[in-house]
Formats: structure tokens, C-alpha cells, sequence
């Protein structure tokens, strides 16, 4: 299955006595960047751990493609076409870049029990896609904790697009990255929507989600107050309904 368009509708979910959701609805369009912002504990994450599996709503609907799913684990996701990056990666530092690329998803021949990697084909697989992407790492073979903050979250992104079958969600890609290496991983966001992926983004960092997005959410206390095209609102005016200052634009 492909998830070219994700739509959430009233989604709500508590922790104990936190309403973390409350009623949350979006849309995510096919083949673009959308963002989601808000404040610190808004709700975002919550709302990105219901898309992509890692925790189930109490109430309301995800669909997929315009059908209702429900994810019971971030792989019912995947298997859905959705990949995730999260903030710590979860790449294996010991690991090449082409082992982190088929981490858990290496590619095997052989009959039953007896089964060998194809190494060759991974790496070849790996450099290619690297390439395609152009993908700032010295070599696949290299290991991933000789590599930079910026180098690794190009692989973990890499990773997604390799995998994914339609949409890709990045939580805070660049968040513990400099100015030049945002910029590469920027420009990598860009082309991950070029070969034909949809992106969802969640970011603090207002000035890229204006450089990035098409379509962004605004989230306040557990609930989505409004979307908008991101060329229709100035990064002062996204602050200001991130604060709740300003209701509309
Ligand atoms: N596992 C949990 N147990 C209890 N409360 C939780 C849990 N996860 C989130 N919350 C609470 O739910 C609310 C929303 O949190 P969430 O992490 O989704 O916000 P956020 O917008 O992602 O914030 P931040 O930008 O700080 O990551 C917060 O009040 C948070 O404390």
C-alpha cells in the first residue's frame, strides 16, 4: 500500500489526566512538504505517534489514501507506506551507512533456514541511492560514527526514502544541526519530495518551515487551530498563532 494522503479527523488522546489531544483534524497532501508548529507541549509529537504507529488514538479516524487505518505499531505504518525519523535517529553507530540504510531489512538469498546476505547488492543499492539523492557522505562503507551530526541525519533521511511508499515524517530533522549542515538537509527535504515523496515535517524552527513547506498546521493545547499555505502567512504572523496572539490570518 502507498500513502500519497494522510487525513486525521478528530483525534483525541489522554495520558492519565493530560489531554495531550483534544479533537485534532489535518490533512497532508500528496507529493508536498506540510509542517506541523506549535508551542512545547501542544500536542505534536502525540499527534506524529498516532500517524506513524507508535501510539493508538483513544478516538477518532487516520486515513490513508482515504480509507481508515488503525496502527497498532510503527510497523502497521510502514507496511502502509509510511516512514518515520526520529530525533535520535536510530541508527546503529558501529554500522556502515549501507547497513544502517537495511537495518532490520537486510536483503537475503537462499532456501528456508539457510539464508545468506547480499552484500554486494545492498552496497551497490546503497551507493545508488546515496548518489541519486546526493546524499553528503564520503563512501556507504564508511562507519556512520565517523560521520557528522548533519552526515547522519542524511542517512537516517536517506534510510526513509528508501523504504518509504509514499510519505515520510521528519520530527525536528534539523534541530541539533548548524546553519550549513540545515541547509544540506534542507536541500536533501527538497529532493526527497522531488523523487515523488510526500513529506510531514514537525519544526520549532519557524524560518524553515517557511523555506520548506507548502502547507502548514498550527497546533495549540491539544487541538490543530488552523492551516494554512505557508506563502500566505509572514514567519511574525505564524508566531503570533503558534501563541494564540493572532487567531487567523
Ligand atoms: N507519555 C506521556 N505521558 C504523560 N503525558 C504525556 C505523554 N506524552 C505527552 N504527554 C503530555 O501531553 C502533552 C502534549 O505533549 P507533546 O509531546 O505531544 O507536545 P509537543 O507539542 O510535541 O511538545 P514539544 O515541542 O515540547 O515536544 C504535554 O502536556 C505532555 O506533557
Amino acid at each position: 500500500m502507498s500513502a500519497a494522503k494522510v487525513e486525521v479527523r478528530d483525534v483525541r488522546k489522554t495520558f492519565g489526566s493530560v489531554e495531550a489531544l483534544r479533537g485534532a483534524s489535518l490533512s497532508i497532501a500528496q507529493g508536498e512538504i506540510t509542517a506541523i508548529v506549535g508551542d512545547n507541549g501542544a500536542g505534536k509529537s502525540t499527534l506524529v505517534k498516532c500517524i506513524t504507529g507508535l501510539i493508538p488514538p483513544d478516538t477518532g479516524d487516520i486515513l490513508v489514501d482515504g480509507s481508515p487505518v488503525h496502527f497498532s505499531s510503527p510497523k502497521d505504518a510502514r507496511d502502509h507506506g509510511i516512514e518515520t525519523v526520529y530525533q535520535d535517529l536510530a541508527l546503529c553507530d558501529q554500522l556502515s551507512v549501507w547497513q544502517n540504510l537495511y537495518l532490520d531489512r537486510e536483503l537475503t538469498r537462499g532456501f528456508g533456514p539457510v539464508q545468506f546476505l547480499r552484500r554486494r547488492q545492498m552496497r551497490s543499492e546503497a551507493h545508488r541511492l546515496v548518489s541519486d539523492l546526493a546524499v553528503n557522505v564520503p563512501h556507504v562503507g564508511r562507519p556512520v560514527r565517523r560521520l557528522s551530526g548533519g552526515q547522519r541525519q542524511a542517512v537516517a533521511i536517506a534510510r526513509g526514502v528508501m523504504w518509504a511508499r509514499g510519505m515520510i515524517v521528519l520530527d525536528e530533522p534539523t534541530a541539533a544541526l548548524g546553519l550549513r549542515e540545515t541547509a544540506q538537509v534542507e536541500g536533501l527535504i527538497r529532493r526527497v519530495v522531488d523523487a515523488g515523496q510526500t513529506v510531514l515535517v514537525v519544526s520549532h524552527n519557524f524560518e524553515q518551515v517557511k523555506r520548506l513547506s507548502s502547507q502548514v498546521w498550527v497546533m495549540r493545547a491539544g487541538a490543530v487551530v488552523t492551516g494554512v499555505r505557508t506563502a500566505d502567512v509572514t514567519g511574525e504572523e505564524l508566531v503570533g498563532l503558534v501563541t494564540g496572539a493572532i487567531t487567523a490570518v
